[in-house]
């Protein structure tokens, strides 16, 4: 049997993550053209199913293996044993695709593994831990940040999130879709936004439930000016425009920027764009408000970015923090007397949110968040906002997020 290409570009994936430490879209889109975008899909889907059951994977399959198989034998079983227990292909073709994956001499041995895997079927990964499946440091910090919930949102890395979509002012949600109470329009995980009616048209774009939070936090009123601080793909700077506010968006990175400039042109928003480092940009006069979605680790996005977990480290945290206290003195200068200030970043680590609240820049206090402002959600202590990946669960979750609105003076 040939190899088939989605599983060459699954087992592509997981080397350029588990060994190169490579971001799976970065790995994605060096993919040669050849490869047809079907397959490029197939294959994500297969390689992201494996990363957010890689422990378990492998703890079905230890009692049949005596030692670590070799990498590329390695990854041919993870996929056929995802392909058999996760997604639900045929088990002779899951088992016979694997082992064309794998190098000759240990097709026997990948053959072996999976008949008994797929013998033992699904059930086998039932009421397995879901600490398999975390790295340690990750679980250690959010047992110490979130206490008992580390299991839940553990839990909750094991399946795909939902698509979600900010939609313009008057735009009704897409047919199928359900309207959560803070507004997010929600289709099912797997929902191509690019085939959905409207799209093209510039009537919504993609973004988290909870990502949705913080430019609302800023109550912005049509004709205020607002600084969208480290703006790109835009997701919020378009909010921002969408209600009427005369934005500047500033990004640094100019690849990302060029993604911001196409968004907007499809949304048919025109906020001022500006591609400079924050922490060197001198704007003509001071702002009203200030939305600063800084750089982290993006701990809170793993549903959506199964090899995050792969790629940071823990030493990440306290550099992105240093970053963030820098970024937020920096967004503190740009404000006029009594104008607000949303901080947030998408992680769960403590250091990246609510440990920014014992070192706010001088003169700027904190602004409590009010119940009804965050429906079916609630205030966090302190006044923040607060989400985690278990939240909404019965509604297919949520990133994981940290907010806090200030004020100067
Ligand atoms: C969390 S992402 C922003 C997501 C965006 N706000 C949205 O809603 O779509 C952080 C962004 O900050 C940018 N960035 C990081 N450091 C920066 C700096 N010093 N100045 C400007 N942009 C920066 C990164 O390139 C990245 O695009």
């Amino acid at each position: 049997m040939s190899i088939s290409p989605a599983r060459r570009v699954a087992a592509l994936l997981l080397e350029s993550v588990l060994e190169q430490h490579r971001a799976m879209e970065e790995a994605l889109d060096a993919i040669p053209g050849e490869i047809e975008a079907r397959d490029k899909a197939a294959g994500h889907r297969i390689a992201a199913a494996v990363l957010r059951r890689m422990g378990s994977l492998d703890a079905v399959m230890e009692p049949w293996l005596r030692r670590e198989p070799p990498k590329p034998a390695q990854r041919a079983l993870r996929i056929g044993a995802a392909e058999l227990l996760l997604l639900g292909t045929p088990p002779h073709a899951a088992v016979a695709s694997a082992v064309s994956l794998a190098p000759r001499p240990l097709a026997g041995l990948v053959n072996a593994v999976l008949r008994r895997v797929a013998e033992a079927g699904p059930e086998a990964l039932e009421g397995l831990d879901p600490r398999l499946d975390t790295p340690s440091w990750l679980w250690t910090s959010w047992h110490a940040a979130h206490g008992s919930a580390v299991r839940a949102i553990a839990a909750a890395h094991r399946t795909e999130a939902p698509l979600d979509l900010s939609l313009k002012p008057g735009v009704t949600a897409p047919e199928g879709s359900v309207l959560l109470p803070t507004g997010t329009a929600r289709l099912p995980a797997g929902t191509r936004i690019t085939e959905l009616p409207g799209f093209a048209e510039g009537d919504f774009w993609a973004q988290d439930a909870a990502a949705a939070l913080p430019a609302l936090l800023l109550n912005v009123r049509p004709g205020e000016r607002v600084a969208d601080l480290c703006a790109a793909p835009g997701g919020k700077t378009a909010q921002l425009a969408a209600l009427g506010a005369e934005v500047v968006a500033v990004e640094r990175d100019s690849g990302r920027m060029g993604r911001l400039r196409e968004n907007m042109a499809r949304l048919k928003l025109a906020p001022q764009l500006v591609n400079a480092d924050v922490l060197k940009w001198r704007p003509e006069g001071l702002f009203d408000a200030v939305l600063l979605d800084a750089p982290c680790t993006a701990t809170g996005t793993i549903r959506r970015h199964p090899d995050l977990p792969y790629l940071k480290q823990s030493k990440d945290i306290a550099k992105l923090a240093g970053q963030q206290r820098q970024l937020l003195e920096a967004a503190a200068k740009l404000l006029k007397p009594g104008g607000r200030l949303v901080f947030a970043t998408c992680s769960l680590q403590a250091e990246e949110g609510e440990g920014h609240l014992d070192h706010l820049p001088e003169g700027l206090r904190v602004d409590p968040l009010r119940e009804e402002e965050l429906p079916g959600i609630g205030v966090a202590p302190r006044g923040v906002l607060r989400t985690r990946p278990d939240m909404w669960s019965d509604r297919g979750g949520m990133d994981g997020f940290f907010a806090v609105r200030l004020v100067k003076g």
